[in-house]
């Protein structure tokens, strides 16, 4: 049997806000009721035209107050300043999560912040694109996704299966990490992506003759480059509190960039060779063992 989760707040109604109540909205319908809480108006707006929320507020307070379980849904940066100011106005036995990329910078911060009597669970949905606000939210977005949660030993047991219950109504898998490792693992798997793609598209800075690359650019660099496109605001702060997992991935990154290019230098065929038939047999690997894991095909179809 199931909490009764009955009343969830969710504080910043964009993307990943915004696609988590129009998703909680068509599993319970009336059985739950979702409050939108943001500080720009007209994505409150939007967020009740959609159906992403019951109620559209701007006022923290009012918004968190009656709330069983509540979602912090704003870059990394905001969670924390958001946390102190609604501290205060939770009820008793409140569950507050958040969806935030990095979670030991979260996880050290917030826990001190809150009474004895409010849980904190930390989350992150791996799913996401390069779009962002309440326009690009999708009722689907975490459908057969995964979605992390990095409870801490000393949560509270009930407070983490509530957090499940919730997350199984959009669709999403759950798996459980320990933030530490969930941070060096991200950000090998998508910090340091993130970071590649945008360096790709600044390379481009240095072409002779940037109006014919920009033309001539194919699939193989829109591929490599579609999350150059996501929002400089949220990868700000995920590169700021998630630096030493990032910046050992990116002097990994160089090494391997620094060999192939001295490979290459030297007319080293072979070595060259090994480097682009290494990387073909571990993706194809890693498709097969996503495949393994989630009974599907990878499940962006990429
Ligand atoms: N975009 C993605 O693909 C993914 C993002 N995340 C994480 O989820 C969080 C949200 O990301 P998105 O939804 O993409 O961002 P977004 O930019 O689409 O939405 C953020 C929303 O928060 C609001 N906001 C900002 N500061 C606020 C404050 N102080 N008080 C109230 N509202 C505030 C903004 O007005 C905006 O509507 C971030 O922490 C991000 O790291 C996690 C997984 C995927
Ligand atoms: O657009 C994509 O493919 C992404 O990788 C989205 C994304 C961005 C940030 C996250 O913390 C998780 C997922």
């Amino acid at each position: 049997m199931g909490l009764n989760i009955s009343r969830i707040a969710i504080i910043g109604m964009g993307l990943i806000g915004g696609s988590l109540g129009l998703a909680i909205k068509a599993a319970r319908e009336e059985k739950t009721e979702v409050t939108g809480i943001d500080t720009n108006e007209l994505t409150l707006v939007k967020a009740r035209q959609r159906g992403a929320a019951d109620i559209i507020t701007a006022d923290l307070a009012e918004g968190v107050a009656q709330a069983d379980m509540i979602f912090l849904c704003t870059p990394v940066l905001q969670v924390v300043p958001l946390v102190k100011k609604i501290a205060p106005c939770l009820k008793q036995g409140a569950i507050l999560t958040d969806t935030g990329s990095t979670k030991s910078y979260l996880l050290e911060q917030i826990s001190s912040l809150l009474p004895e009597y409010v849980h904190y669970v930390p989350g992150h949905p791996m799913a996401g694109r390069e779009k962002s606000g309440i326009e690009a939210a999708d009722v689907n977005l975490f459908h057969n996704k995964w979605y992390i949660l990095t409870p801490p030993a000393d949560v509270n047991r009930v407070a983490t299966d509530a957090v499940r219950q919730v997350i199984g109504w959009t669709g999403a898998q759950i798996t459980v990490m320990d933030a530490v490792k969930h941070d060096w693992c991200t950000a090998l798997i998508s910090h340091v992506p993130h970071i590649g793609a945008a360096a790709l598209v600044n390379l481009l800075a240095y072409s002779e003759d940037q109006d014919s690359s920009i033309k001539l650019a194919g699939g193989g660099f829109r591929d490599t480059t579609r999350i150059a496109s996501s929002n400089a605001d949220m990868w700000a702060d995920i590169c700021m509190t998630n630096a030493g997992p990032i910046a050992d991935g990116l002097d990994k990154f160089n090494q391997l960039i620094s060999e192939v290019a001295a490979a290459i230098r030297q007319n080293d065929r072979r070595t060259v060779h090994n480097f682009f038939s290494t990387a073909k047999e571990r993706r194809d690997e890693l498709l097969q063992l996503e495949q393994a894991v989630t009974g599907q095909p990878m499940s962006n179809g990429r």
